[in-house]
């Protein structure tokens, strides 16, 4: 819609420029033609003419173009005389004979190519109106048949006129007159030819053309033609192209002259009219007229158009060349033979012109005819063209309103989109700003969201402070009510203890005293009774008497009035006896406050004496080493061993006498070796003196330390008599126990006893106290356990016996006895191969102060010592000793590591030593008995044990501590 408005202007300005293009691809062709024509013409085209007058020399060459069969002399040029201009065809006849006056006929000839030429131009735009850009392609044609003079009929008559009137009286008197006076005068008229072209040229510029008549070359060598002349090729298609253009009603002709506009028609009126020469002038139009006919399509209007119809022309030139050639052909012959065999003939010229006239006549009214017919096809056309001009106007007109209304809905269009766009850009400016509005709101909604949440989260963190605040005020209220309830209640429990206590007490007392005096009471009353059942009887008696003595009343009344004084007696003494009862009471009362006072001097002085005794054992050391050597049983035993006892006031040192050493010189000689230890036994003393220094150990571990008592010894030097005998260490300890712990019940002490036996044998744990009959199930493997908070063994999987009895001893001893494995050797046929363990737990707890202690009483009968080379152990039995070894050499490793402060103890190299972990260590007392055989024959392991004894008693292992605690804290630890 945008591009129609605009489509007609371009489509109309587009015209010109392809009329232009058309003219400019048209004047390459009219330039080689013109080139051509230079070339076979002897007329040289100067370069310096314009390209119109080029144009008119290419026309006029176009139409001489053909060979020249004629030589003619030519004459030498006369500059003042305009058609002495040199051609090399033969001078037209009727020039020759007009002489001087050679324009009649060419003017003759060229008003009527000049009317046919016009009438052909507005038949072609009569017929196709607007259709004018086809003129090159199809140029206008005249008719071969016609001459080109016969189309105009004004020009005709005119030609004829002056042909008659004028021009043939002239000729006869010229022809007249040279004939007789001038024989030169062929000569001077033969230069003029009968041609359009050249008398175009002469009329137009005979002036420049006279002055290039100077340079024209005298002979002209001619080339062959290459192709057949115009003349020769109208004389092959004369009825051909006759019947092309008069053929039918007019359409070939139609076709031949379009391109001609209907304002040709008009040529007078037009604006343009004046530039054509026909019209203005007679001479222009002579010249016009000879031109007409291959200049046909020069528009007055523009240019480009004038270009395109000088290809029209060129091609106009072609065609009706023939025709014209004929015609002059013939008559150049004519003229020739004339001027070469007959010479001048004017009648006959004149009679040849008559009848020439009289063709021409003839062709003029055929073609006035054909005018008529083709005026009457120029009306049609006319008509034809008005109501084309109209229909064009009309859509002119309709054009010019639907571009207006296309200009309007155009301006609305743009008025509408400026609108859309106005609205746009509001639509635009209003989203940004509701986008701004939006994100304000959006920021300030989350400015407000973030002060609400900061302000929530300071509420709620300020509740969560108050409340946080207000449940530790409440916790610490709750906390001190409960304090204080609980000081309270504490405090009444306390007083309420203490006073059911004393109540208790009272109470007790109370009850004591009600039921002695009950008992004095009954006794009182048994007396009473017996008393007044004697009475009784006695009164019965004497009432008996009194009946008896009835007779003798008075003897009676005065021993009536005696009993009465009896029994008031015996009232008076009941009241004396009430008296003595309240005084023993008194009495009482303050026997037991003495009582309590003693007993709580005592709990004082029993607290004093365990600090003393553990001062004492501490003094003594941890780990104390006693010698004991055994009797000899029986003189059958062998030699005895030379053992002293030096140190008869201390007891702690013993001298054994070596085996014999023979010296270099040959003397033998033993010598004297001296141990010393924390006690020495002879073999005098008994198991009572010996459980005598033990006692205080065994009082420690009542006193809740832990206390490892163990024999050493080779075999048969009187472990097992030392320590399980039935006077032995394990039941005098249990023994002294159960005293102890009963003597300690008044001081407010109360323990439980449970007892373990065990045995470590080839570094097994072996139970002593499990049944022999476990109805086939094999017993479970015994595991050490240690609580290293309690400082206290346990072994798993091993039998408790709850020791509240000592026959409860006892028969775990015999138990324990009865199940340990003996082995008979060579060096004892009893020979304990085993270490026994017998662990005793005591829990003793203080009900008055609250105190509770633990302690562990371990002791222990070892295994002989004796070597491997010495007791020949062999098989089991060496695996059995080398076993004992080894745990006694543990045991030696730990009690000296013990005693440098070792940062390592190696418990875990031997099971007894693991067993024993809590007994050998800081937090307990260690007492070793080392049994010697008073034998000769064991002096070397006597001795051996008393080295390793002295190795152990040379151990100070530290200070022992005590596992008593207060009831109370343990509670509180609890
Ligand atoms: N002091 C003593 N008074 C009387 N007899 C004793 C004394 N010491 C040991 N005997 C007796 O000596 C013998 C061997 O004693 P015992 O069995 O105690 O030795 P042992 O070292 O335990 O041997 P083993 O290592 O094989 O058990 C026993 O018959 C025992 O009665």
């Amino acid at each position: 819609m945008a591009a129609s408005p605009g489509a007609a202007p371009g489509g109309a300005a587009a015209a010109p420029s392809q009329s232009a293009s058309a003219a400019s691809e048209v004047a390459v062709p009219h330039q080689r033609q013109s080139d051509a024509g230079s070339s076979s013409t002897s007329v040289a085209p100067t370069k310096s003419a314009n390209s119109k007058r080029t144009r008119r020399i290419s026309a006029a060459a176009a139409l001489t173009v053909r060979p020249a069969r004629i030589q003619v002399p030519v004459p030498p040029p006369a500059p003042a005389n305009p058609v002495t201009v040199y051609h090399r065809s033969p001078p037209d006849p009727t020039m020759a004979v007009l002489g001087g006056l050679p324009l009649a006929p060419a003017i003759f000839f060229g008003c009527l190519g000049e009317i046919n030429r016009q009438i052909a131009q507005s038949s072609i735009h009569s017929l196709r109106p607007g259709t004018n850009t086809s003129p090159r392609r199809d140029p206008p044609r005249i008719s071969p048949t016609l001459p080109p003079t016969s189309s105009a009929p004004g020009a005709v008559l005119l030609s004829s006129f002056l042909l008659v009137n004028y021009l043939l009286p002239r000729m006869r008197a010229a022809l007249n007159m040279e004939s007789s006076e001038n024989p030169t005068f062929q000569s001077r008229l033969h230069p003029p030819t009968f041609r359009s072209g050249l008398l175009q040229e002469m009329s137009d510029s005979h002036t420049n053309a006279r002055a290039h008549t100077s340079q024209i070359p005298t002979k002209l060598s001619q080339p062959e033609p290459k192709r057949k002349t115009l003349a020769e090729r109208a004389g092959e298609h004369p009825k051909a192209q006759m019947s092309t253009a008069t053929h039918g009603t007019g359409i070939p002709r139609l076709n031949s002259i379009k391109g001609q506009s209907i304002a040709n028609l008009n040529a007078n009126t037009h604006a343009t009219a004046p530039s054509r020469p026909i019209h203005t002038k007679f001479s222009k139009s002579v010249g016009g007229g000879m031109r007409a006919a291959p200049q046909p399509p020069r528009a007055p209007t523009s240019m480009g158009f004038s270009r395109s119809t000088s290809t029209r022309s060129r091609a106009n030139t072609r065609t009706s060349r023939p025709q014209t050639a004929v015609g002059y052909h013939d008559a150049e012959e004519e003229v020739i033979e004339i001027s070469q065999h007959k010479g001048w003939d004017v009648d006959g010229r004149l009679s040849e012109f008559e009848s020439q006239f009289e063709k021409m006549k003839e062709a003029f009214e055929g073609t006035m005819k054909d005018r008529k017919t083709l005026e009457d096809a120029i009306d049609l056309a006319k008509a034809r063209t008005n109501d084309l001009e109209r229909e064009k106007q009309r859509l002119l007109d309709q054009n010019t309103q639907l571009h207006n209304q296309l200009e309007a809905q155009r301006q609305e269009i743009y008025s509408l989109q400026q609108e859309k766009q106005s609205m746009l850009l509001e639509f635009e400016r209003e989203q940004q700003r509701h986008k701004f509005d939006l994100e304000d709101k959006v920021r300030n909604h989350r400015h407000e969201l973030d002060e609400v949440r900061r302000q929530f989260k300071a509420e709620v963190d300020q509740m969560n402070r108050e409340h946080r605040e207000a449940l530790e005020a409440l916790e610490r209220q709750h906390r001190a009510q409960l304090a204080d309830e609980q000081a309270q209640k504490a405090r009444e429990l306390t007083e309420l203890r203490a006073r059911l206590g004393a109540e208790q007490q009272d109470m007790n007392l109370e009850l004591l005293r009600k039921e002695r005096e009950i008992q004095e009471l009954r006794s009182h009353i048994e007396a009473l009774k017996s008393d007044l059942d004697r009475e009784q009887a006695l009164r019965t008696t004497l009432q008996q008497q009194v009946a008896e003595m009835s007779t003798t009343n008075l003897a009676l009344e005065d021993r009536m009035r005696a009993l009465r004084a009896k029994i008031e007696f015996l009232e008076s003494d009941s009241k004396q006896q009430s008296d003595a009862f309240a005084q023993m009471e008194n009495r009482l009362q303050e026997a037991l406050r003495v009582a309590e006072e003693a007993r709580q001097k005592l709990i004082k002085e029993e607290t004093e004496r365990r600090v003393l005794f553990n001062k004492y054992q501490e003094l003594k050391g941890n780990i104390r080493v006693m010698c004991r050597v055994r009797p000899v049983l029986d003189p059958s035993e062998g030699e005895e061993a030379k053992i002293s006892f030096p140190d008869t006031k201390t007891s702690t040192q013993i001298d054994v006498t070596g085996p014999e050493e023979r010296s270099s010189l040959g003397t033998v000689t033993r010598k004297v070796i001296p141990f010393e230890f924390d006690r020495v036994f002879d073999p005098s003393v008994k198991n009572e003196e010996i459980f005598g220094e033990i006692s205080q150990l065994v009082q420690s571990a009542l006193d809740g330390y832990n206390v490892c008592i163990f024999c050493y010894g080779q075999t048969g030097s009187g472990k097992t008599y030392t320590m399980s005998s039935p006077d032995g260490m394990i039941p005098r300890a249990t023994h002294m126990i159960y005293d102890t712990i009963t003597k300690l019940r008044e001081k407010s002490w109360s323990y439980t006893l449970e007892g373990s036996f065990v045995e470590v044998y080839n570094e097994e744990l072996h139970d002593l106290l499990a049944e022999n009959t476990n109805n086939g199930v094999p017993r479970k493997k015994l595991e050490i356990r240690h609580d290293e908070v309690r400082k206290q063994t346990t072994v798993l999987n091993c039998r408790t016996v709850a020791l509240d009895s000592p026959e409860k001893v006892e028969a775990m001893l015999k138990q324990a006895q009865a199940n340990r494995s003996v082995a008979a050797t060579k060096a004892n046929e009893r020979s304990s191969r085993s270490h026994s363990v017998f662990i005793l737990r005591m829990v003793g707890e203080n009900s008055a102060t609250g105190e509770r202690c633990e302690g562990t009483l371990n002791l222990v009968d070892l295994a002989g010592s004796e070597r491997l080379k010495h007791s020949q152990a062999e098989g089991d039995r060496m695996k059995e000793t080398q076993s004992i070894n080894k745990s006694l050499a543990c045991l030696g490793d730990v009690i000296e590591a013990l005693g440098k402060g070792s940062p390592h103890v190696p418990y875990r190299n031997s099971k007894l030593t693991h067993l024993l972990q809590y007994s050998l260590g800081g937090n307990s007392k260690t007492l070793m008995f080392v049994m010697v055989s008073p034998l000769e024959a064991h002096l070397k392991e006597t001795i051996t044990s008393l080295r390793f004894a002295t190795k152990v008693h040379n151990t100070h292992i530290g200070t022992a501590k005590s596992t008593k605690k207060l009831k109370s804290v343990d509670r509180s630890s609890d």
